[in-house]
């Protein structure tokens, strides 16, 4: 795929089966990640994959974190929690790692990182691997942060659930892109 339709056509896919991105696939992945523009090379991200049956485990942590959250949370939500992680075979979390930086400020650094997340859905796209980058309140619980093992410095910026399309995505929305975009010729008087 040229790099032009990936940019331009790149979609979610929130549905995803099995089989989960091979190891070549993966690898590809990661290597786009790693190309995110990064001011001062400080490679501010970091991977989780998770599969198979840690993706359970990673539903408990979930489930308690919404109960620690709220210790009348509905059993529904908690529910939400406990299969999120099965709504694909692999995922992959996408930690910032920010550190004081006497040039770098840490919002470059979660830029850095978003842009890595980026380039893993869009070398994922290009490979026919379909993904969805997710959040939700409880990728910034302190408990989950604590489970996946995050240290000082570092917070999830997303869940990338990652796997086989279960059907053809959807066509990328047309955009006026003119609406977006003014030529700035001075400062305003
Ligand atoms: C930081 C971040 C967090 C997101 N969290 C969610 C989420 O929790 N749930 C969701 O449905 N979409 C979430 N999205 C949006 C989807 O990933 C997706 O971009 C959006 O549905 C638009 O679809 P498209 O990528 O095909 O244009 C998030 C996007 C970003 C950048």
């Amino acid at each position: 795929m040229q790099a032009l339709d990936a940019l331009l056509n790149r979609v979610s896919v929130p549905r995803l089966v099995d089989p989960a991105p091979t190891a070549e696939q993966r690898e590809v992945m990661f290597a786009a990640a790693m190309r995110a523009p990064d001011h001062g090379q400080l490679r501010p991200w970091r991977f989780l994959t998770v599969e198979g049956q840690a993706r359970h485990r990673m539903g408990e942590l979930l489930a308690e974190a919404a109960r620690f959250n709220d210790p009348l949370v509905s059993e529904a939500v908690v529910e939400k929690a406990l299969n999120g992680p099965l709504r694909a075979p692999l995922v992959v979390v996408v930690i910032a790692r920010l550190q004081d930086h006497f040039k770098i400020p840490k919002a470059e650094q979660l830029l850095a990182a978003g842009c890595a997340a980026h380039g893993i859905l869009l070398a994922a796209y290009a490979q026919g691997v379909g993904g969805v980058w997710r959040t939700g309140e409880l990728a910034y619980s302190p408990h989950v942060a604590k489970g996946l093992g995050l240290e000082d410095g570092e917070e999830v910026i997303g869940f990338l659930y990652l796997g086989t399309p279960q059907k053809e995505a959807r066509t990328a929305p047309k955009e006026d892109v003119g609406q977006f975009v003014r030529e700035w010729t001075g400062p305003q008087v």
